[in-house]
């Protein structure tokens, strides 16, 4: 038997496996970057691994990473589809949703999609209206433990990100004490929080066998979420109007009525797929960026003062933060595709039905770009003019065509929920010795080590 074989450099791959073993190390790292560094210090900046048989091509630093998402994004865009967890996940689903769906069926949801959040008031007061809504219960939340430790402030953000989304989807929102929410949220947690289809059971699924336990609470919790997302598709069409559009799914039923995009892209597996899409990439995502926005205002207690100076002399006290609000203040996460032709990079012959990683954070932490990139310095993106610098390198919401379509969204939730949150309260260390780690876990996100902090009221 012999090894797979590629012109990209990289490690010795095995027949059959491949390199199976590096693959899962990189993915349980707990220092991703450091890891994708030595292996870029040893094979370069494009430099590739085998799972299985597939060919995983990573891209590091910022001229190759903005070239293969932007400038040749086109020929780089697809997802790997041709990957069996993929497969096996669409299956389970019953449909592609937009984050692995490719084509027309990629094309007509996404566009749908943020059509939708733009009807609903994406940039509008009716969805700031919903944010500040459930700052308030943030605030509650935080106010509930009167100075004492607080351990779980991603949960606490989660509550919040799920409503929005919830309410952009469903139409309505639930308190934050509500079991329904809570088990919604654990129920998501459940099905994304599991090996990623880029592992080893993802690629020989047969090993799912191995993991019994897991694979239980998966197919559970599919089960759980299909029958609620169900019932309220079902809610929705008995009491549909077509002059009252209310929500998402109520705008989705009537773009299905259209004959043309019924059969192809807007069908009803394609409206429970794309909403279990809009929940995994748009309820954790934002609730973690909080989570670790708070640890680093807790270790550099300066920079969360001058924060607060500029909100106090921008806003003042007597009113919430608005998101007219920005333009005053100057305050203020990859994927992987797949090529489905042949092709060429850097070089390099890039086969048909090769994995291609490229790293955002590469980019962020690129010294050709930033000085210290590792130093916590907010002031690094300002100029003396106070201007934002560098924004073309700076793209946690990725580029080119598979650009994060929540980044309107997400910016309004993240810029309101932390400028409202440091304009009432003072968040610190709860014991000045409290070593804080920023090394992170990593999984779908790279969520903060575990924590805590006190909220006091300024
Ligand atoms: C801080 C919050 C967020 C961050 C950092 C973030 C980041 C990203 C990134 C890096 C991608 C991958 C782009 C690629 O594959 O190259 C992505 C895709 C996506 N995001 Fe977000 N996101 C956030 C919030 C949201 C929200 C709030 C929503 C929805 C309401 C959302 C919906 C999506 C969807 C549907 C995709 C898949 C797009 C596609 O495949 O065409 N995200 N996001």
């Amino acid at each position: 038997m012999t090894s797979p074989k590629s012109d990209i450099p990289g490690p010795k791959a095995w027949p059959i496996f491949g390199n199976i073993l590096l693959v899962s190390q990189f993915n349980s790292a707990t220092n991703r970057v450091k890891f994708a560094e030595e292996m870029t210090k040893k094979y370069g900046p494009i430099f590739r691994m085998f799972l299985g048989p597939y060919q995983i091509v990573f891209v590091q630093g910022h001229k190759h990473v903005l070239d293969v998402l932007q400038k040749r994004g086109r020929e780089f865009m697809n997802r790997p589809d041709f990957i069996p967890g993929i497969k096996l996940s669409r299956k389970a689903i019953g449909g592609s949703g937009i984050v692995f769906a490719n084509g027309d069926d990629w094309k007509g949801r996404r566009r749908f999609s943020l059509q939708a959040m733009r009807d609903f008031g994406v940039g509008k007061t009716s969805l700031e209206e919903k944010i500040l809504e459930e700052i308030q219960n943030i605030a509650e939340d935080l106010e509930k433990a009167k100075g004492a430790e607080i351990t779980d402030v991603k949960t606490i953000m989660i509550k919040a990100s799920c409503n929005v989304i919830h309410s952009l989807i469903f139409g309505y929102r639930y308190k934050h004490d509500n079991e329904s929410l809570h088990k919604l949220i654990k129920t998501m947690d459940d099905i994304f929080s599991g090996p990623g289809p880029l592992t080893a059971s993802g690629i020989f699924p047969i090993l799912n066998f191995l993991m019994k336990d897991s694979v239980r609470v998966r197919v559970e919790g599919f089960s759980t979420i299909r029958k609620y997302i169900e019932k309220h598709i079902n809610e929705h069409r008995e009491s549909f109007d077509p002059e009252n559009i209310r929500d998402f799914i109520d705008m989705y039923l009537e773009a299905e009525k259209d004959e043309s995009e019924r059969t192809s892209v807007l069908n009803p597996a394609g409206l429970f797929s794309t909403i279990i899409d809009l929940f995994a990439a748009g309820t954790d995502t934002t609730a973690t960026t909080l989570d670790w926005s708070f640890l680093f205002m807790i270790q550099y207690p300066d920079v969360q003062k001058r924060c607060q100076e500029e909100i106090t002399k921008v806003i003042g006290a007597g009113r919430m933060v608005r998101l007219s609000d920005r333009r005053g203040l100057t305050i203020h996460r990859g994927n992987f595709n797949g090529n489905t032709k042949t092709g060429q990079y850097s070089g390099f012959k890039i086969p048909k039905n090769t994995i291609i990683v490229p790293s955002l954070v590469s980019v962020h932490l690129d010294k050709t770009i930033w000085t210290d990139p590792t130093e916590f310095n907010p002031g690094r993106f300002l100029n003396q003019s106070n201007e934002i610098i560098n924004k073309e390198y700076l793209i946690p919401f990725s580029l080119g065509p598979r650009i994060c379509p929540g980044e309107s969204l997400a910016r309004s939730e993240l810029f309101l929920i932390f400028s409202n949150l440091l304009q009432r309260f003072e968040f610190s260390k709860v014991d000045s010795s409290d070593m804080l780690s920023f090394e992170g876990i990593t999984g779908i996100t790279t969520t903060p080590s575990p924590y805590r902090l006190k909220a006091d009221l300024r």
